[in-house]
């Protein structure tokens, strides 16, 4: 194919790549190319909302790393390789980063005020209304209720409450944390990704825009850079120039191509074999949610075929956070046909951080993650801490928890060694191209005039709730800093 040239390239279509991209070509003043790696899909697996079938080892819809926890704790982190990209196989939890993120990141231009516009622009609640809420985006936000309530969920939030943590009954709403039902980018059991919401036909139910080329099954393999610009991207399918170049391939994807492009820590690059175009500490100092699951045994009936399997939440203070360093998540279905359900156990601001690293210059290569989890004993503390929680709501509600059993959860050294088998990510990674790091305020690689980076790598770190809320903010805010603001009608 020709290449045409375009005003933007994004790379990636995922959350923030399909936001960003939407709302850029809508404008219709500039010509716009959308390149991903992965495939546009149908299946009841990216659209049921229930279904987290594409998350598992294998499934093609997802990319595969290979990542160590801890010091031998290898596992696989997925992340959606789709049309669509993570929002269309993630659990669905739609929750914002509640404003004591943005003070502590205090990036200028990025404060909670700043941003609130674009978290509202972006959805439509329809169950919460009022200043903070948008009721004319493009992505339809429901928390769990009438039949696709399920069973266990009142069961788990009364437990909550005996044990008298506060109700938090709208989890967007910038309040202090606590317990309640989870926002969901979900609407009667469809998943709406972002592709659905800010893509045209064939591709999602946007209006149809002249000014996109959305170009699936397109790898991009580095940013083609002449001085201090760039002239767009070399892909699997030839080159793509633009204008513009927009790195939006998710926190894993956005740092393997710029080290790939030859920015990025030197001693990393010098190893791999790519030559040094500017040092910046890419991959460098990002954090997750680390995590484990408590199983438990659920008696009652099951949840409709319909509801979402994170339905409630409840974020709270370990004792030095109030606005919420833990949380503990419900998973009201189970992860295989008449297994245990599960209370998610997270540490949701973590002190430690990892390191993501290439190795060789084949841009085809994935790169090495290095998580780094509990590295302090502040981590280790509340994450035990978060662990106790869960088990003492399940004794509350009177369930039976499948383990640990009682020696261990009594015992912070046996209970450490437990959490350590069992430890897993929320796949929440974030800051690997962080602002001031190496983006400034507006996006921009520091020292590149055209080219930004704009997913989830900017974040400072990890936010207090799930990223996914964050991530389109970031690609609705960014169609703003690239193209200047429009009026909105939220
Ligand atoms: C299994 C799973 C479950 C999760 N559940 C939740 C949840 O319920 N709630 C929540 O808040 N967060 C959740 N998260 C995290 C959240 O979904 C992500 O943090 C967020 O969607 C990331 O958005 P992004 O735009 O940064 O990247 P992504 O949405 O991952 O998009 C990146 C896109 O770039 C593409 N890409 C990558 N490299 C290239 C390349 N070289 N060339 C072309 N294209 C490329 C990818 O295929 C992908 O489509 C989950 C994540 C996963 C993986």
């Amino acid at each position: 194919m020709t290449d045409p040239g375009y005003d933007v390239v994004v790379v990636g279509a995922g959350s923030a790549g399909c936001a960003l991209a939407g709302r850029l070509a809508e404008r219709g003043d500039r010509s716009v190319c959308l390149v991903e790696a992965g495939p546009a899909s149908r299946l009841p697996d990216v659209t049921s909302a229930a279904s987290l079938a594409a998350t598992a080892p294998g499934h093609p819809l997802n990319w595969e790393y290979a990542a160590r926890l801890v010091r031998g704790r290898m596992v696989s982190v997925p992340r959606g390789r789709v049309v669509g990209g993570s929002s269309a196989i993630n659990g669905s939890y739609f929750v914002r980063a509640v404003p004591r993120d943005f003070a502590d990141w205090a990036v200028p231009g990025w404060s909670y005020d700043d941003v609130l516009p674009y978290y509202r622009r972006s959805e439509s609640d329809l169950d919460a209304g009022g200043e903070v809420h948008g009721r004319a985006g493009p992505l339809r936000v429901r928390r769990p209720a009438g039949h696709l309530l399920a069973p266990v969920t009142p069961v788990f939030l009364a437990a909550c409450s005996a044990l008298g943590y506060p109700a938090e009954p709208d989890k967007n709403a910038g309040g202090p944390p606590g317990a309640g039902p989870v926002p969901s980018n979900a609407a009667e059991g469809v998943r709406i990704s972002t592709a659905t919401a800010y893509l045209p036909p064939p591709w999602g139910a946007a209006p149809e825009v002249r000014t996109l080329t959305v170009r699936p099954e397109v790898r991009a393999l580095r940013v083609l850079l002449a001085g201090d610009r760039a002239q767009g991207v070399e892909t699997t399918a030839g080159t793509i120039r633009a204008g513009e170049v927009v790195l939006a391939a998710g926190a894993v994807g956005s740092p393997h191509l710029l080290l790939h492009s030859g920015i990025g820590p030197a001693p990393v690059l010098e190893q791999a074999g790519v030559p040094l175009r500017a040092e910046l500490p890419v991959g460098q100092g990002w954090s997750d949610h680390p995590s484990v699951y408590l199983p438990f045994r659920w008696p009652g009936p099951p949840p409709h075929p319909d509801a979402v399997a994170g339905q409630a939440a409840l974020n709270l203070d370990s004792g030095s956070d109030p606005a919420g360093d833990l949380e503990v998540l419900l998973f009201a279905r189970p992860f295989g046909e008449g297994g245990d359900l599960h209370l998610m156990c997270a540490l949701q601001r973590p002190e430690s951080h990892g390191d993501l690293t290439i190795t060789s210059a084949d841009p085809l290569a994935p790169p090495l993650l290095d998580y780094r989890y509990l590295r302090t004993e502040a981590d280790r503390r509340r994450l035990r801490a978060a662990v106790r929680i869960a088990a003492d709501l399940l004794r509350v509600a009177g369930l039976d928890r499948a383990a640990p059993e009682g020696w261990v959860l009594g015992n912070d050294v046996r209970l450490d060694g437990w959490i350590r088998n069992v430890l897993t990510t929320s796949v929440h990674l974030c800051g690997s191209a962080a602002l001031g790091r190496v983006v400034s305020p507006d996006l921009r690689v520091h020292g590149f005039a055209n080219l930004r980076v704009a997913d989830t790598s900017v974040l400072p770190a990890v936010p207090r709730r799930g990223p996914a809320a964050t991530a389109v903010m970031v690609g609705e805010r960014a169609a703003d800093l690239l193209a200047g603001p429009v009026r909105t009608s939220t």
